[in-house]
């Protein structure tokens, strides 16, 4: 089945991406993405007087890690240098692996037990270790700023930078902020956002602003960059209408479930599928695909490392709703299907995906409702119906902060 709505991407791929570099130039004081890469390289090099030395608190989780990273990036490229927490767990080392460039230190994942658990005891000691480990680093950096994204990973690290009279920032990017960032916010200097439905549950008085979640460079620019074949680089049919399924930067079993029993159904109405499972699904979910791959052509990977090209060959997403996915898809202006994970805490993944489909930047449906049936009609409607297609693909371009991390740096250094 030929794809119609191809040549139609294509351009307007062009024309966002004529949009983009005005719109990057301008958040990077109008200079061209070459002038600027030269200008980093310079900086780097010859060391300007101005440079100082950032602490950027990322771990747990790839949604706390990416944003940290996007952050990182600009003040990398503004000369500075950054050091990056994150956690032991294995999916940190995962996402900081394929980024040479930045320095990653690793601090003991912290997870808040219930007040009376005997595994306070041992949080307890966990934060006080941190925090002399971190008391450390900013005297031996003389840190100019700390930026918490979220997590007790980056309790510790804030409580640091307070204690030491260095500017400190939290960011959280989801509609309802964690724990960590609701205890983290009674001492910061500031509360970056990423929704602004975020703020109301923050105290008043505290300073505040939204910003949006920010997208690694990347990304950023492969929202409008076309020279590399994403199509080529999963083995797809670029003739075909492409699926993502993420389910953030784990996997999703439901989500994996879900289109496991749904194979049928999404060969006959004529969708190609790149998969990414998470670790934990993949031999499951291959083997799900193996009878069928003759027929249905499909890329399936339990994590990846291009998640640019994976956007790019995407016409629409079944995506779990953490907010860095809703932050990329809305980059890419990928309309999506929402599958909010039903046990995140205080229900954040139905909140952020009630703030996209209230938008109509996309579709959200309970894990529950998420039968074969229906995950195909709402696939099919955005495959064939172009005008519901195009409608949720400019929704969903109207949420992105493309210059999130840009705002977040530009705090940082004031
Ligand atoms: C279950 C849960 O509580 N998840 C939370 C977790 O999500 P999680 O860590 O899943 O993060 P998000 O969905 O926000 O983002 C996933 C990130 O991983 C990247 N990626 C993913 C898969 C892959 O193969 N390669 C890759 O690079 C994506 O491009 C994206 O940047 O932290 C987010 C930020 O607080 C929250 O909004 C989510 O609700």
């Amino acid at each position: 089945m030929k794809n119609p709505r191809k040549k139609n991407k294509q351009q307007r791929q062009h024309s966002q991406h004529q949009k983009q570099q005005k719109s990057n130039q301008a958040a990077s004081h109008g200079k061209p993405v070459e002038q600027r890469q030269k200008q980093q390289g310079e900086a780097a090099l010859s060391k300007p007087p101005g440079k100082r030395h950032y602490l950027i608190a990322c771990g747990g989780t790839g949604g706390h890690l990416f944003p940290g990273i996007a952050v990182a990036e600009i003040l990398q490229g503004r000369g500075h240098d950054v050091t990056l927490l994150i956690s032991e767990k294995k999916i940190d080392a995962l996402a900081a692996s394929n980024h040479s460039t930045l320095t990653f230190e690793k601090m003991p994942f912290l997870a808040m037990p219930k007040p009376w658990s005997p595994k306070m005891a041992g949080f307890v000691m966990g934060v006080w270790s941190g925090l002399k480990r971190c008391k450390d680093l900013i005297r031996k950096h003389q840190t100019s700023a700390v930026l918490g994204m979220g997590g007790f990973t980056s309790f510790a690290p804030v409580l640091a930078g307070k204690q030491c009279k260095v500017k400190t920032f939290i960011h959280d990017s989801n509609a309802v902020p964690g724990k960590a960032n609701k205890l983290t916010a009674r001492f910061c200097d500031e509360i970056l956002l990423g929704f602004e439905e975020c703020g109301q549950f923050f105290p008043e008085k505290k300073a505040k602003r939204t910003v949006g979640t920010p997208v690694r460079s990347a990304l950023l620019w492969a929202a409008t960059e076309t020279s590399e074949d994403p199509y080529a680089f999963f083995n797809l049919n670029r003739e075909l209408p492409t699926l993502l399924v993420i389910g953030g930067s784990q996997g999703a079993r439901g989500v994996n479930n879900a289109v496991a029993h749904s194979l049928d159904q999404l060969d006959a109405i004529g969708v190609q599928i790149l998969h990414i499972t998470g670790p934990g699904d993949y031999q499951e979910m291959r083997d799900a695909y193996a009878p069928k791959e003759i027929r249905l052509r499909s890329h399936v990977a339990a994590f990846c490392h291009r998640m640019d090209l994976a956007y790019r060959v995407a016409d629409v997403a079944l995506a779990r709703s953490g907010a860095s996915t809703l932050a990329e898809l809305a980059t890419f202006g990928v309309p999506s299907i929402l599958v909010p994970y039903p046990y995140a805490a205080d229900d954040h993944q139905t909140k952020n995906a009630a703030i996209f489909d209230k938008a109509g930047a996309g579709m959200m449906i309970k894990e529950t409702d998420l039968s074969p049936e229906e995950l195909t009609e709402q696939v099919r409607r955005l495959i064939q119906d172009k005008e519901h297609h195009d409608k949720m693909e400019a929704a969903a371009r109207g949420m992105a902060h493309p210059k999130a991390a840009v705002a977040i740096a530009d705090a940082l250094e004031a």
